[in-house]
């Protein structure tokens, strides 16, 4: 008797059993129906191919820590135009010259928006133009942002005499810290120290004033870009799987990171234009903060009546600042780590600024026509690193298409530049580090190769600080060839790693830097300034 009900027993489904047995059925139907659809999709032909996503997650796992390669790679199975599904959100990503630019630059503004991403509307206190979404707003906030930057940067002979003499007083102090951290230490790390020279220009540009490279507050605010850069690379997994967020993981703590980090760089914004309004005076523009009170505070109209408002300032002032400090430092480091990888190309960039400017006086804008080896070995760190390997996440503004392809309004688009760099059809060896690529026979910079780099991104939302970074880029290069040595760490590996980010960013190497001859011309220079503007 007791042996027929232990029989009985396990012959009966327990609850459990029942319950995991539905589940795993249901969880079948789920995922057949999911690739019978997938299936469809593909097969209709219009919209673009791409892998199978797997449910919850999409092709996440797929994507991995370095998307720009995943995407190359699955360009070429798929093609240039593709798609994946990152958690719920489908994505297409743009790869090749070709498909680029028919999107950003032919239908451009089809492709200018931005998604409706949970970290977008934590930057600049939600106001921001960068991330913000496509609209008549937004138009006129580009619009002044773009004209205030020329303005103080480029717009003109005297505006770049006066950025070249903050970027000239900002390099020689970056010298004699360089100078003393190598006499304190031999071989030290520069990338913080580049991060707050960067930093410095950006900040004598808004807000009329440099820091000191100790200063706790403005290193503790420009010092953290990596957590800015790490959640909004290729768009942050909470925005694409906001059920991230309901336990405890490290995709919250990162998210968290960040929710703290806009938050303090937007004080700080905040408290700077609050002392500006206090202090301004009428007729004076001390500085682009000043310019932006002055233009914004009465108020921006059009027909519809008032778009943007004195609420915008500090959301303009911080896209700026945000915006430049990360990637002109990033930049800055290609560019240190480059020459003490390649020391044979240090010195024909010094050759080169010693051969047109002399030595009597320092390098400045005029000559950059007359030094095409150091322009060729910017535009080639560019090319080579492709440091904002994917642009800012876009978003469709309307039902479009590229190459054939249907993409409804509001997808998620992914602009990979680092494809456009590495394309072997375009360059020849693309992962070789060669700036002579890029000077013709004659000797000349070759401009149509130089516009074939990718990396200020194309369009509607093409990056505002081209033509100032350009500038800065290239003074910084041609001075410090002209005025010091770099030398590699002979104990460290002589590798070109990066780690990934919104920008790619060497990993740490450290240097030493030595003097070429003296103190003198970059001393005197200032010198000059100080008497000038003590003059005036
Ligand atoms: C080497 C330095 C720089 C690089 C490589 C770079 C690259 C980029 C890229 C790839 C974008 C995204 C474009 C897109 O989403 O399609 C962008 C946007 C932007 N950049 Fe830069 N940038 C640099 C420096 C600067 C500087 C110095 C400023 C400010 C003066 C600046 C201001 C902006 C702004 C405001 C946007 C948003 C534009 C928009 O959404 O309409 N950038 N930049």
């Amino acid at each position: 008797m007791r042996m027929i009900k232990i029989m009985e027993e396990i012959s009966r489904p327990s609850a459990e059993s029942v319950l995991v047995v539905s589940l795993t059925v249901l969880a079948v139907v789920h995922v057949w129906r999911w690739f019978q659809q997938w299936v469809r999709n593909t097969k209709k032909g219009t919209c673009p191919p791409g892998p199978f996503p797997w449910p919850v997650i999409g092709n996440a796992a797929q994507i991995g820590s370095t998307p720009h390669i995943a995407f190359t790679r699955m360009a070429q199975k798929y093609g240039d135009v593709f798609q994946v599904k990152l958690g719920s959100r489908n994505v297409v990503v743009l790869n090749g010259e070709n498909a680029i630019k028919q999107a950003l630059i032919k239908k451009g503004s089809d492709f200018a928006g931005r998604p409706d991403f949970l970290s977008f509307k934590l930057v600049s206190g939600g106001k921001s133009m960068a991330f913000g979404s496509y609209c008549d707003l937004w138009k006129a906030h580009r619009r002044i942002a773009q004209s205030t930057v020329r303005a103080f940067s480029t717009s003109n002979p005297q505006t770049k005499k006066a950025f070249e003499q903050h970027i000239i007083s900002e390099v020689r102090e970056l010298m004699y810290l360089f100078l003393k951290k190598t006499k304190q230490e031999k071989y030290f790390r520069p990338s913080q120290i580049l991060t707050v020279a960067t930093a410095n220009i950006i900040s004598a540009l808004c807000f009329g004033k440099r820091y000191s490279y100790e200063d706790v507050e403005f290193k503790s605010v420009v010092g953290r870009n990596n957590q800015f850069s790490e959640t909004v690379g290729a768009g942050s997994l909470v925005d694409v799987m906001p059920w991230l967020q309901s336990f405890p993981n490290p995709i919250k703590t990162m998210f968290g990171n960040f929710k703290n980090l806009n938050l303090e760089f937007f004080a700080f914004i905040q408290d700077k234009v609050t002392e500006h309004r206090a202090t301004i005076k009428p007729g004076v523009i001390r500085d682009m903060t000043d310019a932006f009170i002055l233009e914004l505070d009465q108020g921006k109209r059009d027909t519809n009546g008032v778009l943007l408002g004195k609420e915008h300032v500090p959301p303009t002032v911080s896209d700026i600042f945000g915006a430049s400090q990360d990637t002109l430092s990033t930049a800055l480091q290609w560019i240190i780590l480059l020459l003490i990888r390649f020391p044979e190309m240090q010195a024909r960039l010094q050759q080169e600024v010693d051969n047109v400017v002399a030595r009597t006086r320092l390098p400045s804008i005029e000559d950059k026509p007359s030094l095409p080896h150091v322009m060729a070995f910017i535009y080639e760190a560019m090319r080579f690193s492709s440091f904002v390997p994917v642009t800012i996440p876009h978003s469709t503004t309307t039902d479009t298409s590229v190459n054939g392809y249907h993409i409804p309004k509001n997808t998620v688009v992914f602009v990979n530049q680092w494809s456009v760099n590495h394309d072997a059809q375009k360059w020849h060896n693309p992962e070789v580090f060669d700036p002579t690529r890029f000077v013709s026979e004659t000797g000349d910079l070759n401009k149509d190769l130089t516009n074939s780099v990718l990396i200020f991104s194309a369009g509607k939302r093409r990056c505002i600080g081209e033509e100032l970074s350009k500038m800065q880029l290239f003074l910084y290069t041609a001075i410090l060839a002209h005025q010091c040595n770099f030398i590699a760490n002979p104990d460290e590996p002589s590798t070109l790693d990066s780690c990934y980010g919104l920008t790619l960013k060497p990993t740490p190497f450290s240097i030493a830097v030595t003097h070429r001859s003296t103190m003198e011309l970059m001393d005197s220079y200032v010198k000059d300034l100080q008497k000038s503007e003590n003059s005036m």
